[in-house]
């Protein structure tokens, strides 16, 4: 896969013409995977490029543009990772189509969702590229919404679920579970002396995590998978300067892995994060909710 940042740089392969999806694609929920699977269907005899156009909003994401990347990778020929600067937000609407999508991109095929929208002051829509396409000489597949019961499933309700905790039905819309990465990092030590022994990890910058509370989790250590149970939040019990950090202890793991980069799957929310009386409360909780991560995992819930 080819990736992008800077689009000025970019010209599709010379003699080809592309299969373009536009949007932001925060989440590559199961919606956008509708739309990418299109534009795959198009690029599969080689005839056309296929392009995930995405706007980068600058805002804290449900994928970090790494994340993005990795699950975009073998599933489209191009990736382009547009940010939303001043000169791409006005930017007339035919001049978009005309400067980016003709020019450079030499669309044959463009595949939007309904609700759509871009140029300056969102003036253009999929209905105004379906208009112009003949003109240009691309196609306009207008994709129906991927439903969730009677709501569209869109980022917006993803992000809504993981405030609500609900990573189930975030991990529904996604089609796809949850994850944040990062690198273990020293804790206070409390946890080995209370007999649980936690990785902590920073989430990256901008990344939006689920509801502070106990999640059943899956963790990835060099490579390989592990039950787990985690804490999303600030740990009010024992530390007075609230550092978001996700904390899990896994069940099968005795080694040292400070400094390792580990992946975090969100699988189900147990309770909210407490401000217990102390560290003898804690722990009565935390014998509670390891026998739920045990329960939950052995018993396949
Ligand atoms: C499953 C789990 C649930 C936790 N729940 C809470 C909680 O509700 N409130 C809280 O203050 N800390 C909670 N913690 C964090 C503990 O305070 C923390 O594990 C302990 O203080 C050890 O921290 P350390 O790794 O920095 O030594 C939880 C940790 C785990 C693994
Ligand atoms: N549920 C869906 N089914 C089919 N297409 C969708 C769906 N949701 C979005 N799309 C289309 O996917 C492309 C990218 O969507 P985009 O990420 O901008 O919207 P979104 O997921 O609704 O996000 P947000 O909630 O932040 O507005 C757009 O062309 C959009 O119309």
């Amino acid at each position: 896969m080819q990736y992008v940042t800077d689009i000025q740089e970019f010209q599709v392969e010379e003699g080809k013409g592309s299969a373009v999806t536009l949007g932001k694609f925060d989440a590559l929920h199961r919606g956008h995977q509708k739309l990418i699977n299109r534009i795959r269907e198009y690029a599969k005899d080689g005839s056309v490029q296929s392009v995930v156009f995405s706007f980068d909003m600058h805002k804290d994401s449900l994928l970090t543009a790494e994340e993005r990347r990795e699950l975009l990778e073998g599933q489209t020929d191009v990736l382009i990772a547009c940010s939303f600067t001043k000169e791409i937000r006005e930017m007339e609407a035919m001049d978009f189509i005309r400067d980016v999508l003709v020019k450079k991109l030499h669309a044959r095929y463009i595949v939007v969702g309904t609700d759509f929208r871009f140029g300056h002051c969102q003036r253009g829509d999929a209905r105004m590229l379906a208009e112009v396409g003949p003109q240009f000489g691309f196609q306009v597949d207008i994709i129906e919404k991927e439903m969730y019961g009677n709501r569209e499933i869109s980022s917006t309700f993803v992000r809504e679920s993981l405030r609500e905790g609900n990573v189930e039905l975030a991990n529904n819309l996604l089609g796809y579970t949850y994850q944040m990465e990062g690198v273990v990092r020293t804790g206070n030590q409390i946890g080995r002396k209370i007999g649980f022994p936690t990785m902590n990890v920073a989430p990256p910058d901008r990344k939006i995590l689920p509801k502070y509370g106990v999640y059943a989790c899956k963790v990835k250590v060099d490579d390989k998978w592990y039950p787990a149970i985690g804490n999303v939040g600030v740990k009010p019990t024992v530390e007075e300067t609230p550092v978001l950090l996700t904390e899990v202890y896994l069940y099968d793991y005795d080694q040292d892995a400070y400094g390792k980069t580990i992946t975090i799957q969100f699988c189900a929310f147990k309770r909210a994060e407490q401000k217990f009386s102390g560290l003898e409360e804690l722990k009565t909780q935390l014998k509670k909710d390891i026998q739920y991560g045990w329960e939950y995992f052995h018993e396949k819930k």
